[in-house]
């Protein structure tokens, strides 16, 4: 057992891992899989958008020169010929002094220049009166006027929006290339953890990293593996079998959860190096010290300490960019900000980079609940968000103006508006 020998700085492993993770290979989905998904190269439109011309508008297609002089002269009066619907147009080409009936939707007859709407009209029988003449043109979507075929619709860098993929849709493509999903093997050690769900006996300690990591990893569009013995696998802290599951992995990026310390039983530092390489092990942030970062395969790897609340905060400081970055994303941190007033100071240390749980009291200022105490996983769950402390900062006077990270967004009045009604 020997302590760590240098600290890392987080910026410096952040600076790390953003110039060495590169997004992997580019796959085809189906349209139905693609929205959230990171673009990979420019969508271009097959089709036009209308395919041919449309009716905007309830009411009659008619040629402009028959109802110039409508709601001037009196009404035009015109006989009504055929009818168009969507999918069903008229068959009947338009005379002069003749007008078709037409539904949204529907094509406008190539004689027909206009379409009245049905509140400008009057009906007679086959007759129908135009009481006032919109400009030429009106109600008509001309061929392509939402999208023309052979334009670009979408470019990367582009996360994909339902609506992103409804317009693919409708100009005719039925795949898109994306990004692959990296695939994430998880690693949870220790002889005293359970599976969540089971009572913990004497001694016991429920696997919670497990829940932290999949749901963060899975938000971050990465795809955990169930393992054969299904999921998580929880490994005894037994070299030979960490030994064996690191080696055997085959996924794009693993995350090995305890034993990243320098207690006897804390083993993964040791073969990471032994398997790869260790390039990153013990960190200047608090929590989440013990962290480690490496490659096997030139495949990423993370040690996230055992503490839940550092395993929290070693993923979404840290490791969250790798899962990203594996995919193309961008790497800001995903919790909406605002800028609050501190109500009680915060001691912290130069070079250490600090993670702090926070509440916000009633009038809205941020109280810190804790720093360290990583074991203490029910205070991220009092807080409402986090503040971070960057590595250059000594200590923060009460009073001062701090950017505090929201852990919901839908819960924060300040940073979300609801629609003005
Ligand atoms: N001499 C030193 N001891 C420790 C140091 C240090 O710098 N010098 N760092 C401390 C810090 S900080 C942390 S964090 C822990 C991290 O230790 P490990 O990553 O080796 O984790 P374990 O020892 O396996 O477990 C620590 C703690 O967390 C509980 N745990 C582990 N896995 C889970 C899980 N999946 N779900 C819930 N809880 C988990 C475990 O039962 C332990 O209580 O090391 C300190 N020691
Ligand atoms: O990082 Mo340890 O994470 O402080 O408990």
């Amino acid at each position: 057992m020997k302590g760590f020998g240098r600290l890392t700085a987080v910026a410096e492993l952040i600076q790390l891992l953003d110039q060495s993770t590169y997004p992997l290979r580019t796959e085809s989905v189906p349209l139905e899989r693609a929205v959230g998904r990171r673009l990979a190269s420019p969508v271009i439109a097959q089709a036009n958008v209308p395919g041919f011309r449309r009716a905007a508008m309830d009411g009659f297609a008619v040629r402009s020169q028959d109802i110039a002089l409508a709601g001037t002269a009196g009404d035009a009066v015109l006989h009504i010929v055929d009818e168009s619907f969507p999918n069903r147009p008229a068959t009947r080409p338009l005379q002069a002094g003749q007008a078709i009936r037409i539904m949204t939707g529907a094509p406008v007859p190539d004689s027909a220049d206009t379409v009245v709407m049905v509140e400008m009209t009057c009906q007679e029988n086959d007759e129908v009166h135009i009481l006032e003449a919109p400009p030429l043109g009106k109600n008509v979507s001309g061929i392509g006027e939402d999208v023309a075929a052979g334009s670009t619709i979408l470019e990367p860098p582009r996360t994909l929006r339902p609506q992103d993929v409804a317009v693919a849709a409708a100009a005719g493509l039925g795949s898109l290339a994306v990004y692959c999903q990296p695939r994430v093997a998880m690693l949870v050690t220790g002889n005293e953890l359970v599976n969540a769900g089971q009572f913990p006996s004497a001694f016991q300690i429920v696997d919670t990293n497990s829940i932290i990591l999949r749901t963060l990893v899975e938000r971050d569009g990465g795809i955990v593996l169930a393992s054969e013995q299904g999921s998580p696998r929880i490994l005894p802290d037994d070299p030979e079998v960490l030994r064996e599951a690191l080696r055997t992995c085959d996924a794009d990026c693993l995350f090995v959860s305890g034993g990243t310390s320098v207690g006897k039983e804390d083993h993964a530092p040791r073969l990471l190096a032994e398997l790869g390489d260790l390039i990153v092990h013990g960190i200047a942030m608090k929590p989440a010290r013990p962290m480690g970062y490496g490659k096997i395969d030139g495949r990423p790897v993370f040690l996230m300490p055992g503490n839940p609340v550092a395993c929290l905060a070693a993923y979404d400081l840290i490791a969250r960019r790798t899962v990203r970055h594996l995919q193309g994303m961008p790497t800001h941190l995903p919790y909406p900000t605002s800028r609050r007033r501190l109500a009680q100071p915060i001691a912290s240390q130069v070079g250490r980079f600090d993670y702090v749980r926070a509440k916000l009291n009633e009038a809205g200022e941020v109280y810190p609940l804790l720093m360290g105490g990583a074991s203490i996983l029910s205070s991220t769950a009092k807080a409402d968000g986090f503040l971070l402390v960057p590595a250059d900062v000594e200590s923060l006077a009460e009073g001062c103006e701090v950017v505090f990270h929201h852990y919901d967004a839908q819960e924060e009045p300040n940073t979300i508006e609801d629609i003005p009604i």
